[in-house]
Parts: C-alpha cells; structure tokens; sequence
C-alpha cells in the first residue's frame, strides 16, 4: 500500500449492545482511486464496516482512520466534516417521490447550507448547475424536471449516485447499490460507478450480494464471515468459484490473501 491510502482499518471490532459481535479484528487498507467491493452472507457485517468510514457508527475497539482523520476521535463537527468528503448510497434510494429530480440532487448539498430549503429556487444557482452537470453525468439531464418518482429503479439509483457526487467526494461509499434492480439495470448502475471512479480517481466501497457484478467492476473483493475477513485480493486472477467460496457456510476458513 503506498501514501495514498485514504481509508485504514487497524484490528477494528465492533460490539453491538446485546453483544452482537459485527465485525471482529478487521484490518484493510484502501487506496485513492480503488474500488472495493464487500462480498459475505447477510448479517456478515458489511453494512457495519461501510457505517464504520464515515463514522455513523464508531469501533468498540481498534482503529478507523479514513482521509488522514481518526474517525473515533472526531466530534460532530469533525464528523460532519467528513462525511462532505464521502458519499454514501443506499439500496433504497431514499428520494424524495413528490419533488422533481433536480431539488433532489441539490438536497446533497444540504450539509454545506445554512438554514432548510423548500422549492427548487430556494438552492443558490450555482448549487442547481452543479446538481444538472451531476445528472447529465449519470444520463439523466432530460429528466430533471420530472418528479423522481415517476424514473424507473435503475434511473432513481443513478440519480442518487448524482446527488452522492454533488459535493465531489472522495470516497463513495455505497450500500447493496444494486440489490432492488434488475440485472441490466444494476450492471449499469454499477458500470456508471465504476466509470465515474476511474475518470475522478473517487475512491469507492460497494458491498454487493452479486459476485459477477464484483468480479465485473471491482478492483478487489473482501470477504467477510461473521464479521472477520475471510478473503482479500485483487479481482484480477480471481475465479468466480474462488469467490463464491466466502458464502460457503461449512469448511475451513480462507486464508487472507495478501494484497500489494
Ligand atoms: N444497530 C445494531 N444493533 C445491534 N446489532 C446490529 C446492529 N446493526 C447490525 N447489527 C448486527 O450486526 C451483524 C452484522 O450486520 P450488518 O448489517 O453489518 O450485516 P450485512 O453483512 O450488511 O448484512 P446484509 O447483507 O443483510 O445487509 C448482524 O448480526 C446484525 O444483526
């Protein structure tokens, strides 16, 4: 790994009240530009380390540092410092169906506003260009003015991803971004994230459910069984027998494979 490592995950552990143990001695390292994709079980702790970088939730034990910042450590202005450099993007899109697609993706510039909005014009203008550069982007331009739910699936996911982007992150993070779509929808969806990291160097960790997707658009897989990485490496090289391996539930436990 070299110095452009923006997010490191030390021996980090995570107990859940009622002693739920969601992840358990997880040390990874991501560097800027590459794209990662989480593969386990349901309940095998994805979603918790993703919660983990932009500190929704904070480690019981070890260390998160992510963007030269020790996420355990930092109050809520530090906090909301942060998540203006990391996106995040769920399975569910979380629009809001009754206003137009432009007002939503100008509510990701939400954080850096003072004061709440209502209606379009209530943005400041460059906000509402920044927002239709970001949907033409995702090919949605000619739809800014519809309301966001009258778009397909696949077309509210690419407008989520564009209110992700309005801020420029650095990282995105994305949630089972795919898990609501159909197959050609998610592989467009995913081959527009992938396409956006490689042309902004955006650092990106997906959890996904579908291993050809991940064999298709990530760089490197992580595997996590009950909460402990299983399997780290490079897509490249990588069988899709070697991957499906993390679900299995019976046999011996992979060996980390080292990452260069
Ligand atoms: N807030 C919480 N309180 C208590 N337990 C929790 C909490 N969040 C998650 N867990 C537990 O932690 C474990 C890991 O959950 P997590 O949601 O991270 O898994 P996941 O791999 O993302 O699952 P899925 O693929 O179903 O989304 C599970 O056993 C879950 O029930």
């Amino acid at each position: 790994m070299t110095g452009d490592r923006v997010i490191a995950f030390d021996r980090v552990g995570k107990t859940f009240d009622g002693g739920v143990r969601a992840l358990d001695d997880v040390s990874i390292e991501v560097a800027r530009g590459e794209v990662l994709v989480l593969l386990g079980l349901s309940g095998s702790g994805k979603s918790t380390l993703l919660r983990h970088v932009d500190g929704l939730q904070r480690p019981t034990s070890g260390n998160v540092a992510v963007l030269g910042e020790d996420v355990g450590r930092l109050g809520g202005g530090g906090l909301r410092a942060l998540r203006r450099r990391v996106g995040f993007v769920f399975q569910q899109f979380h629009l809001v169906g009754s206003l137009t697609v432009l007002e939503n993706v100008c509510t990701g510039a939400l954080g850096t506003l003072r004061g709440p909005r209502l209606g379009l014009l209530s943005y400041p203008k460059r906000i509402r260009h920044a927002a239709l550069e970001r949907l033409e982007r995702v090919g949605l331009g000619d739809q800014a003015l519809q309301r966001a739910d009258t778009l397909s699936g696949g077309q509210q996911q690419r407008v989520a991803v564009a209110r992700a982007l309005l801020q420029k992150p650095e990282i995105l993070l994305a949630d089972e971004p795919v898990a609501s779509l159909d197959p050609d929808s998610a592989a467009q969806v995913m081959s527009l994230i992938a396409e956006i990291a490689e042309e902004d160097g955006l650092t990106v960790v997906c959890s996904l459910h579908q291993v050809d997707l991940a064999l298709s658009w990530g760089h490197r897989i992580v595997g996590l069984r009950s909460g402990r990485v299983v399997l780290d490496t490079p897509v490249h090289g990588l069988s899709r027998d070697e991957a499906m391996s993390i679900y299995s539930k019976v046999g011996t436990e992979l060996a980390p494979v080292a990452v260069s």
